[in-house]
């Protein structure tokens, strides 16, 4: 049986804690991403409703990381990154947890259902049930390729503010979903490699643990190579100006670069820094690819 790791503290969480529950920080970029996708789409959908759209799709962002956070509580409690989340730090039941991630993902499917659309929020609604059901509760803790598959949903939410103004998908915003589904592995794997003691000690299958550092090095790098051509996607798609295009490029072979030096940099503490630099950039990476393309988007519509 799984133990809970959160102790009764006799009272409720603060409201700090239950912010912490949302995985405020990670997510930011998951709704700036929806955002984009909301923006790029054609047509055009009332400033009201749009805002109610972000509103729900953060809403339910973070309600998939609290169902996480839930669920996750066991190993949260092993690895030194993870032990002072409100769940393992006592200050939050499981029990509050789930009952908080179950009624904010009710709420903001149901809500961008009634007031934006049923086709967005029924991806909403499948987006948390990936994440929580098919990543966390299942892959994370019986694949190395966990990440790879599991990364969709993280993934999505650029289909899901597309959506929320066309109610539908299209090879547009297919387009968008494949830059943050290529980008995930690099970004994971890069700090996973100098985590993998707290991943080992927590028995998840994460790639350096099962198949070495070697091997995750190597796939650090396939995948920046394939990131790469697909982070340029909306200026070979047509949606994007070559200036995008040039900039992706750029912005491309610096993550290429990066993971090759973490590739060859395989000992002390520079192959940490290495580490470190590719994530960041990482982090940075994805913000400006969307931050381009939120850019033209407002040009073009002025
Ligand atoms: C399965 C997929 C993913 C995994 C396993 C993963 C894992 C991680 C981990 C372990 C961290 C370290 C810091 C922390 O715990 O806050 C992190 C940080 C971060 N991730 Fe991811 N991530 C994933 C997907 C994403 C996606 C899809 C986005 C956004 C589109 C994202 C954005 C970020 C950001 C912005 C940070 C920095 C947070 C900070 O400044 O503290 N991640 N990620
Ligand atoms: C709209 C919607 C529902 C969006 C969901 C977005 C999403 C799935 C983002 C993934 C973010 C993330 C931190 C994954 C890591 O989980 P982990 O459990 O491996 O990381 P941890 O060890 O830090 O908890």
């Amino acid at each position: 049986m799984r133990q809970d790791a959160a102790v009764w503290n006799g009272g409720m969480g603060s409201v700090s804690d239950y912010v912490a529950l949302l995985k405020p920080r990670v997510m930011s970029l998951v709704i700036f991403t929806a955002f984009v996708g909301l923006m790029l789409a054609p047509g055009s959908v009332h400033p009201v409703l749009g805002a109610v759209a972000i509103l729900c799709i953060a809403i339910g962002a973070g309600a998939s990381g609290a169902l996480n956070m839930w669920y996750d509580a066991d190993i949260d409690q092993i690895m030194s990154r993870t032990r002072k989340r409100p769940i393992p730090a006592g200050k939050i039941t499981r029990e509050e947890a789930f009952a908080f991630g179950m009624t904010l993902s009710v709420g903001s499917v149901v809500l961008l259902g009634l007031l934006v659309n049923w086709f967005a929020g029924a991806f909403l609604a499948f987006t948390i049930f990936f994440y929580v059901v098919i990543y966390t509760m299942w892959l994370k803790r019986s694949t190395p390729q966990n990440i790879v598959i599991g990364g969709a949903a993280g993934a999505f939410p650029p289909m899901i503010g597309w959506a929320s103004v066309t109610g539908g998908v299209s090879v547009e915003s297919f387009a968008l979903f494949l830059i943050t589904f290529m980008w995930t592995p690099p970004h994971f794997w890069a700090l996973a490699l100098f985590k993998s003691g707290d991943y080992r000690a927590a028995g998840i299958p994460m790639l350096p643990v099962v198949a070495g550092e070697t091997s995750t090095r190597h796939h650090i790098l396939v995948y920046a190579l394939l990131l790469a051509p697909v982070g340029a996607g909306p200026y070979f798609l047509g949606f994007a100006s070559p200036v995008y295009g040039a900039a992706s490029a750029l912005l491309g072979l610096t993550f290429v670069a990066m993971a090759a030096d973490v590739w060859r940099k395989r000992e002390g503490d520079a192959a940490r820094l290495a580490c470190v630099r590719l994530f960041k950039f990482s982090i940075f990476y994805l913000f400006m690819l969307f931050a381009l393309l939120l850019g033209e988007s407002l040009i073009v519509g002025v």
